[in-house]
């Protein structure tokens, strides 16, 4: 369970960029994040992931304080150039980070096949980042932290430097994950549709300084497809409310605002 209670953050002496946000993710739960350009996103998944301490409030996981980046825990982030090591081949970059969850060589070998083998790289092992396509050094960096078999995987708009169907396979990619490992996902992600598409919530922040505007469930079936899902009367309803919300045009559930 990850819990976030009244997490504010100031860059220096600058007024605060995201302001008392609560937040819990359930175990297994995909939580989508969206909101205005500049409202902190990425400044919440930081202090959320230990990289960044917050000025104000707290995280939890599993009940304990989040000082560093806990050993349970993956990060995936839109600019995979700078994540992977281009000196490394692909099948080392996926294994590096298993040494600090003390697998052998043989084990780390073999995690790394198969992550590589469920994100449709089977064959790119031996090559290097620089000889693969964006799309497919993203799906590496996703590799990654799948071998690592995190209980918490923390996406930063993963998906934002690659083509239109790139996307939907790894949307597809990141839906076979939320089914099979129960791993807790918070995602990041500028596309409104994407963050219906994968959730199970998602939740809006508000124009700078972020705070959580909604926090709506999505009640899709679980089984979810990119034709069929996104015909569904549901789904056209619920992206027409985040569009609403992410814009800060007032709904009718949210009169108030
Ligand atoms: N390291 C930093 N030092 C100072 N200010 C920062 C730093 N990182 C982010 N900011 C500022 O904090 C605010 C929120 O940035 P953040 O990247 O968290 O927002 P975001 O919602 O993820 O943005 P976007 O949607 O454009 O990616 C912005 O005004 C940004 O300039």
């Amino acid at each position: 369970m990850l819990e976030v209670e009244n997490l504010t953050h100031a860059y220096g002496d600058a007024p605060p960029v995201i302001v008392g946000i609560d937040l819990e993710v359930k175990p297994g739960e995909l939580v989508s994040i969206v909101g205005p350009s500049g409202c902190g996103k990425s400044t919440l998944l930081r202090c959320v992931a230990g990289l960044q301490s917050p000025t104000g409030g707290r995280v939890l996981l599993d009940g304990k304080p989040v000082d560093k980046v806990p050993g349970n825990l993956a990060v995936v982030f839109q600019d995979y150039s700078r994540s992977l090591f281009p000196w490394m081949s692909v099948r080392d970059n996926v294994a590096l980070p298993l040494r600090r969850r003390g697998l052998g060589r043989a084990e780390r070998r073999e995690a790394s096949g198969k992550a590589l083998e469920s994100v449709g790289l089977a064959d790119a092992g031996a090559k290097y980042p620089w000889q693969l396509s964006g799309g497919m050094q993203q799906r590496v960096a996703i590799a990654r932290a799948l071998a690592y078999r995190p209980e918490f995987l923390i996406m930063d708009e993963p998906f934002g430097s690659v083509d239109a169907q790139t996307r939907e396979d790894l949307e597809d990619l990141l839906l076979r994950v939320r089914g099979d490992s129960g791993m807790t996902i918070l995602l990041v992600t500028h596309d409104i549709d994407e963050s219906v598409y994968v959730g199970h919530r998602v939740i809006v922040l508000s124009r700078s300084p972020g705070r959580v505007r909604a926090d709506l469930p999505v009640g899709l079936p679980s089984a979810r497809d990119q034709i069929t899902t996104r015909e569904r009367p549901e789904f056209v309803h619920l992206r027409a409310e985040v569009g609403r919300l992410v814009r800060g045009h007032e709904t009718p559930a949210d009169p108030a605002s």
